[in-house]
């Protein structure tokens, strides 16, 4: 089987491109530009490349970039007065708090504070009950990212067979309602699930999004299926010296890459497709703000 590569890498560049027109073209028409905020609690080292990947492509997009480093021992109480006042502030759009939280804090408290308007994540639980009933909404990027590789590679997801492996609030449930809301058949895969090499066996769409590194195998995957593997895990890489590591996803590529239709690769997958949904996201959340129409192709 020949698979196709599904170049999440550069498909992001094509939608930033398509974000960075959009945001030019309402600062020349109506002096406005769009502005996200992210704020990060602690310092996780992760966490901190993802915030100033996220910085450096808002800048690049020409929005507005606002970060906010919290030390890991802030209390509640201040990390909802500076959602207060970002939630108050007309130069920002999008609001990101990046999870998980230190364990002191109310993940859903802090989440549920932000303005829905503002809510780029798609996390707040407004955002969550208007995705689940198909009415406009912010929608999260990991899932948003997969949906649009999907969507171009298909066409049509109609009477599709889809297995999402994982049923997080971030990631897996919402996924199952946007493939659902392109009317595939869909099964919600989780820890408990039995006979999950059979359960993905019927799938012609499977995402994985478990956080366990190369846990799906090529022989659990139907041939031809596309597959979109949203894991990001950190594995030792002795071959590229001692204490080094690699980003492996949730699927074991090589053997995947020999019998699916096409697959996304770790990394240059959905990763860069999450930052680029979140850049289409503010700028979403910043037309809606100023009763513009909402950017065409960038939003579910
Ligand atoms: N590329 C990107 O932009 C992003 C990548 N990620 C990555 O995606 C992965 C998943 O993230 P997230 O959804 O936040 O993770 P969570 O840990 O919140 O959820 C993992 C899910 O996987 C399920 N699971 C765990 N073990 C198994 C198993 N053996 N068989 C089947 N299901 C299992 C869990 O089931 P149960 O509910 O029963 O415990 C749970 O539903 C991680 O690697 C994360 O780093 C996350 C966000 C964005
Ligand atoms: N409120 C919130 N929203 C999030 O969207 C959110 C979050 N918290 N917490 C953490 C997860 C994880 N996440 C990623 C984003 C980009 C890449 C990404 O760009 N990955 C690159 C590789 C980056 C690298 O080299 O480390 C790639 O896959 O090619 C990965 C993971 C967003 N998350």
């Amino acid at each position: 089987m020949m698979t196709k590569l599904i170049d999440g890498k550069a498909f992001a560049a094509k939608v930033r491109g398509q974000v960075g027109e959009q945001v030019a073209r309402l600062q020349a028409d109506h002096g406005i530009t769009p502005g996200l905020a992210v704020v990060l609690v602690g310092e996780d080292p992760a966490s901190q490349v993802y915030v100033r990947n996220k910085g450096k492509q808002t800048v690049e997009a020409g929005m507005k970039s606002v970060e906010h480093k919290l030390d890991a021992d802030t209390s509640q109480a201040d990390l909802l007065a500076l959602v207060a006042t970002l939630n108050a502030d007309p130069s920002i759009h999008g609001i990101l708090v990046q999870l998980p939280l230190p364990d002191h804090m109310d993940e859903a408290a802090v989440i549920n504070a932000i303005d829905p308007a503002k809510d780029v994540d798609g996390f707040h639980i407004s955002n969550v009950g208007l995705l689940g009933t198909g009415q406009k909404s912010m929608v999260p990027c990991t899932p948003l990212g997969c949906l649009m590789m999907l969507r171009d590679h298909h066409g049509s997801l109609s009477g599709l067979e889809a297995v999402v492996i994982g049923r997080s609030n971030i990631v897996g449930k919402p996924m199952a309602q946007l493939l659902l809301g392109d009317s595939c058949t869909v099964t919600v895969a989780h820890s408990r699930t039995r006979d999950l090499p059979d359960v993905v066996r019927r799938a012609d769409i499977v995402v994985a999004a478990v956080g366990r590194a190369q846990m799906v195998p090529g022989d659990w995957i139907k041939p031809g299926a596309t597959v979109i593997d949203v894991g990001i895990n950190r594995i030792p890489a002795p071959e590229k010296g001692e204490g080094k590591t690699r980003l492996v996803g949730d699927v074991d590529f090589a053997s995947a890459a020999e019998v699916a239709g096409a697959i996304t690769p770790v990394p240059g997958g959905v990763g860069p497709m999450t930052i680029a949904c979140l850049l289409a996201n503010t700028l979403t959340a910043c037309c809606r703000a100023n009763n513009l129409p909402e950017p065409e192709g960038l939003t579910a």
